[in-house]
């Protein structure tokens, strides 16, 4: 069963990780996609670039595929990749807000720098990208679905992510105040929030056995997260099987948040 057959969706960090997947699951749903990445050098995807690859995959699958070059920390990287998918579909009907950075550094003596960064990409990242997508929703007059990627780090602390967790927190309550927004135009919003899933971003944290081995042990499933068991949900939570969620934020962590003992 096609849960996006049809749709246009729009996904941040696109090129890699839990975008990367989103972007291709929503194609095998039956979307045509547009992707947005930043700094795109992995040439680890059968020699090609990673967004090459993943445009590939899709255009394999029967979709359409773009792929915009940008910063979200820059306000205007929003509006113009909302602006080339409506060139290129003719509308949006989803937004995944998933670009995300997270340098792991301890809290005392963390650059001022990194932490700019990571609240820019992070927070103001996904605010200026759901502010675009919905004006276009807005105009368009037929709804839509913005699924944004938090974490369970909105949820919990990590000692070398002080200044991470809070733009987790922060995009949860974005989506909870844009479904109050928004909602009166049929637009949801709603919040993924994965445990630890295998890509890049934890692949150096997580390349110490002792650490990797660690990690695993806490989640009651037994297995790091993939990027499609998270694909699998923001799809599920941009379809119409999800009409009626709106303001909602779900864990997908193999039950790693609530193992306390
Ligand atoms: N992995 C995990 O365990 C978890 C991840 N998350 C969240 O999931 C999201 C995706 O993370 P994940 O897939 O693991 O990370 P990856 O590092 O694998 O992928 C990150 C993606 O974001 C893009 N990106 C990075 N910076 C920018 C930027 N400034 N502007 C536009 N695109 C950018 C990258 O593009 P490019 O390579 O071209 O620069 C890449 O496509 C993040 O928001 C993260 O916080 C949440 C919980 C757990
Ligand atoms: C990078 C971390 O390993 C990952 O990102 C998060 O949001 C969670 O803290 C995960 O463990």
């Amino acid at each position: 069963m096609k849960l996006l057959e049809g749709k246009s969706v729009v996904v941040t960090g696109g090129s890699r990780g839990i975008g990367r997947a989103i972007a291709v699951e929503s194609a095998r749903h039956g979307a045509d996609v547009a992707i947005n990445y930043y700094r795109d050098n992995d040439a680890s995807y059968g020699k090609k670039s990673a967004v090459d690859s993943v445009v590939e995959e899709i255009e394999a699958l029967g979709r359409r595929a773009i792929a915009l070059e940008g910063n979200v920390a820059d306000p205007q990287t929003g509006a113009e990749l909302v602006d080339a998918a409506v060139q290129a579909f003719g509308k949006i009907d989803v937004l995944a807000s998933n670009a995300g950075i997270c340098p792991f550094h301890a809290f005392l003596d963390i650059p001022l720098d990194v932490f700019q960064r990571t609240m820019e990409v992070n927070l103001h990242g996904a605010f200026y990208v759901t502010q675009a997508a919905a004006r276009q929703m807005k105009a368009q007059g037929h709804g839509g679905a913005i699924v944004a990627t938090s974490s369970i780090s909105a949820l919990v602390g990590g000692g070398m992510q002080a200044h991470y967790t809070p733009t987790k927190a922060g995009v949860h309550s974005l989506m909870q105040s844009c479904a109050v927004s928004l909602g009166p135009y049929g637009i949801r919003c709603n919040s993924v929030m994965p445990g630890t899933i295998a890509t890049d971003l934890n692949a150096d944290d997580l390349s110490a056995p002792e650490k990797l081995a660690y990690m695993k042990g806490r989640i009651p499933l037994g297995r790091l997260g993939d990027p499609v068991d998270i694909a699998n949900v923001v799809v599920f939570l941009a379809s119409d099987m999800a009409a009626y969620v709106n303001g909602a934020a779900l864990l997908v962590d193999g039950g790693l948040f609530v193992n306390l003992q």
